[in-house]
This record gives C-alpha cells, sequence and structure tokens, in this order.
C-alpha cells in the first residue's frame, strides 16, 4: 500500500484511517465453509475452492494483497459452542472455560483457513478479536474494534483473515461478536468500497426463490429474512441484512459461484445499502 494511504492516527487512538479506498473485504460465510449442521466439520470442497479463487485473484492482480481483508464466520465451529453455553451477541458468559472453548473453535476453524490460504501462496495471517476488541458500553453496544494492526499487516503485505470471535463486554462478561459487524466495522475504518459476503445462497431470496437484486430497508424485505438453515447465535441472514444496511457504502450478497467475478469486480448476487 502506498506509504500516503495510511494517515497517522487522527486522534492518537488505535483508529487508523486508510486513505485508500480500495480495500476489498471479504466475508466467507460459516455456512459456505462449515457443514452447519455437524459439529466442527469443514465442508472441505467448499473451503479449497473458495481458497483456489481467492489465490487465483491474487495471482493474477485481480487483487493485490496490501488490498484484501478476509473475515470469516463460525458456521458448525463458534455457533455449535456458543449455543451450548447460552452465549450469543445479546448473552454473555462469565464462564472462562466456556469462553476459551468458543474461540477455540474459531481459532480452529481460522487456522485451517489461514492454512489453505498458505497452500495457494496467499500471505494470510490470524486476527483474532477476543484479544483486543470490546463492547465499553456493554451488550448491543459500539463495538471497539483496534485496526492499526490490520492496517500496518496492509501495508506489509499481508493478508489479514479475521472471523467472528468472543468480545469482552461490558457487564455481560464475553459475548459473540458476527463476523457480519466486524465485515462492516472493517469497511468503515478503512473506507473500503469493495465488501462482499460468500455463503451458501446465491442472494437474499424472497418468498418464492428468486433472489432480490438490491435491498435498501430492512422492512421491504422483513418478511423474507430468516435464521440460518442449522444453529445460529448471531441472527442469520435476517442478522446479516441489518448489520450491512448500516455501512455507509454498498455490499453484496452472493453465493459460492459468484465469488470469483466479485473478486473482479462484478457486482453478484443482491446489491445491500
Ligand atoms: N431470505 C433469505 N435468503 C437467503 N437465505 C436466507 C434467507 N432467510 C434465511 N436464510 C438462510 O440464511 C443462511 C445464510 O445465513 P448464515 O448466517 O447462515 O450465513 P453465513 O454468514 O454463511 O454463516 P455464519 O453466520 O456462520 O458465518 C442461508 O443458508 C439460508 O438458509
Ligand atoms: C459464533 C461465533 C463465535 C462466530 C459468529 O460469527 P458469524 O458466524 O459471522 O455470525
Amino acid at each position: 500500500m502506498s506509504e500516503d494511504a495510511t494517515e497517522d492516527c487522527p486522534n492518537g487512538s488505535d483508529d487508523v484511517v486508510v486513505g485508500s479506498d480500495d480495500v476489498v473485504v471479504v466475508k466467507l460465510g460459516g455456512s459456505l465453509i462449515t457443514e452447519k449442521d455437524r459439529p466442527e466439520t469443514i465442508d472441505e470442497n467448499a473451503l479449497e475452492a473458495a481458497c483456489d479463487t481467492i489465490g487465483a485473484a491474487l495471482a493474477d492482480g485481480a487483487v493485490a494483497p496490501d488490498r484484501l481483508v478476509l473475515v470469516h464466520g463460525g458456521g458448525s465451529f463458534g455457533h455449535h459452542h456458543a449455543s451450548k453455553h447460552g452465549v450469543s451477541t445479546t448473552a454473555g458468559t462469565h464462564d472462562a472455560a466456556a469462553a476459551f472453548e468458543i474461540h477455540g473453535a474459531m481459532a480452529r476453524l481460522n487456522h485451517a483457513i489461514v492454512t489453505r490460504l498458505h497452500d495457494r501462496s496467499v500471505p494470510a495471517v490470524p486476527v483474532h478479536p477476543l484479544s483486543t476488541s470490546s463492547r465499553p458500553s456493554g451488550v448491543d453496544r459500539d463495538l471497539d474494534l483496534p485496526t492499526a494492526s490490520m492496517a500496518t499487516l496492509l501495508a506489509e503485505g499481508f493478508v489479514p483473515v479475521i472471523h467472528g470471535d468472543g468480545v469482552a463486554t461490558r457487564g455481560a462478561g464475553i459475548t459473540v461478536v458476527s463476523g457480519d459487524e466486524l465485515v462492516v466495522e472493517i469497511a468503515e475504518r478503512f473506507g473500503a468500497d469493495r465488501v462482499g459476503l460468500c455463503s451458501t445462497v446465491p442472494g437474499v431470496l424472497d418468498d418464492e426463490g428468486v433472489i432480490v437484486p438490491e435491498i435498501t430497508s430492512f422492512e421491504a424485505v422483513a418478511e423474507y429474512l430468516g435464521g440460518s438453515d442449522a444453529t445460529d447465535v448471531s441472527g442469520g441472514m435476517a442478522g446479516k441484512v441489518r448489520e450491512l444496511l448500516a455501512l455507509s457504502s454498498q455490499a453484496f450478497v452472493f453465493g459460492p459461484d459468484g465469488l470469483d467475478g466479485f473478486l473482479r469486480g462484478d457486482e453478484p448476487g443482491t446489491r445491500i445499502g
């Protein structure tokens, strides 16, 4: 990333304003990369295919490694353990063993993704929110996500791979932060104008299974939006659309067939915002 792309921290905080507006944020949904109804089971075919697509896009220059931030969800790793302990984006725990079990599952999934990206020569490195992020004002309040490390990782040519995780939450111990919320936080902080969320469905579908081309208000599609097909503690598609509507730029929700096109500038699936 060019030197002038990262401005000094405007207020001396951890917030880093990255001047470049061509950062690309991509989420690999947990429904895509895991078998969401089988605890801690990776969907090998889907994950390998997604890593092939990302590796190819970097290799032929469609995306530069210092412009790409990858986020992934929990699927049958994080959601399984969080649900078992009654932990969600709104319900926390003060049981360190439970929090460690949830984080540990996410770290195992993250490790599996990073190693498969390395097999494709993607300079991926893990970023774990539990160790640095928080909700200092409590449940459902603002997320404090330090981004200085990710900005410097990008500037040094690495691809940060961050994930839904546990998050220290004032008054509730540790709750869950969804990858969807991380996508919004990172996209806003880095001024990304390319935001894509890849899941198992080709887009947000209406009650006849047809892709909704564009969503600009939650109420317009609320009747179509449900939870996930399997155990989920962060709101499923309804939660996803709600999070993405808070984004100041557009985001796209698409299926695995849309990932390559998205990385190359297409606008697959459903446009949100
Ligand atoms: N209107 C809708 N259109 C498309 N999918 C929907 C809709 N309503 C509910 N869903 C469900 O939402 C799922 C996608 O949401 P989910 O939260 O599982 O995505 P994800 O990001 O892949 O998973 P994770 O949250 O584990 O990262 C789909 O697999 C589908 O079963
Ligand atoms: C359940 C955990 C810990 C991760 C939630 O992230 P998401 O799957 O992106 O909603």
